[in-house]
């Protein structure tokens, strides 16, 4: 296999890429972006991407759920949750006084923005492609236009000579980010198997001019009995008001109550996209009533059938 994730190297995304099984011993490509990366998937010149797909304090990463989203198909194939620190490193030679712009990801300027309100009220901000790309640009010598970079503790551990100004900034010590193994669509590997904890991902169009179109998409999962465990909108770009919606829903494509949700869903929106079905990271496993089984689905088929 042969893998690329958002870098470079001392990203959370490489942290989440290193817990999937082999990937330490596998080629590792970093991408500048996550269209970056995902482009790489489509092109067929990596297996698979590891890309953030949602923050617990900052919410969704639009970058990844646009580029999912639209193009080619692709399917997620794991969830990956990794736990967020972040230290503060300083260009060499600078104290915490000295420091009067910070760059990093526009995520993780979110997840210290309370942090730097106390020590550093007057700091401004230059947004940077990664944590780590911003951190590591110190170690050129070069000036790169800012004082000091947030990112994770992993910078500092890979490369000690690195300036740590202050450690564990995160407004939040429970933050916690998603993310998803990409793959591209029918490329030969096996799928995920149901575990009886799984999630579905898909990306619906809105139906445009019709009263209730979010309640008609929405009921196709409640009839069934499909809890949503994500639920976010997003412009298509095409025109003011053209939106389609990303879904994670729980359970997997091999569910009798997924297929239906699924079936419902592409009758009222044909342009929905199936984004894979996969294990949840946290193996919790749905509550079901006894109605939404497998077996009622079967057993109302056959009755149907045998009318
Ligand atoms: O820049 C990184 O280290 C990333 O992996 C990106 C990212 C994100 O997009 O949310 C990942 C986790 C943190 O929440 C901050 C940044």
């Amino acid at each position: 296999m042969k893998y690329t994730y958002l870098g470079p190297e001392g990203t959370f995304s490489e942290a989440a890429l290193l817990s999937v099984p082999g990937a330490d011993d596998a080629e590792r490509i970093p991408s500048v972006s996550v269209p970056a990366a995902l482009a790489k998937v489509r092109d067929r010149s990596v297996d698979a991407a590891m890309v953030p797909i949602e923050n617990s304090v900052e919410g969704g990463v639009t970058a990844t759920l646009d580029a999912i989203g639209a193009g080619d198909d692709l399917r997620i194939v794991r969830e990956v949750l990794v736990p967020i620190r972040f230290v503060l490193i300083g260009a060499p030679g600078k104290t915490l006084d000295d420091v009067r712009v910070v760059s990093t990801h526009s995520h993780a300027w979110a997840q210290v923005r309370g942090w730097m309100d106390e020590a550093l009220p007057e700091v401004d901000y230059l947004p940077s492609s990664s944590t780590a790309a911003a951190a590591v640009a110190f170690l050129d010598n070069e000036a790169p236009g800012y004082d000091a970079a947030v990112c994770s503790p992993i910078v500092p551990e890979q490369h000690p000579e690195l300036n740590l100004l202050a450690t564990d900034i995160g407004d939040n010590v429970n933050a916690v980010t998603r993310f998803v193994l990409v793959t591209a669509a029918r490329n030969g590997l096996p799928r995920p198997e149901p575990t009886g904890a799984d999630k579905t991902t898909v990306v619906v169009p809105l139906p445009e001019d019709s009263a209730g179109a979010l309640m008609g998409l929405l009921e196709q999962f409640a009839a069934r009995g499909v809890n949503l465990s994500r639920i976010e909108s997003r412009p298509t770009g095409e025109a003011l008001g053209s939106y389609f919606f990303s879904i994670d829903a729980e359970g997997h494509l091999d569910n009798l109550r997924m297929r239906n949700a699924l079936r419902g869903l592409h009758r009222v929106s044909p342009g929905v996209k199936f984004l894979g079905s996969y294990p949840r990271a946290d193996g919790k496993e749905p509550l079901l009533d006894t109605h939404h089984s497998d077996e009622a689905f079967s057993r109302a088929d056959e009755w149907v059938d045998n009318l």
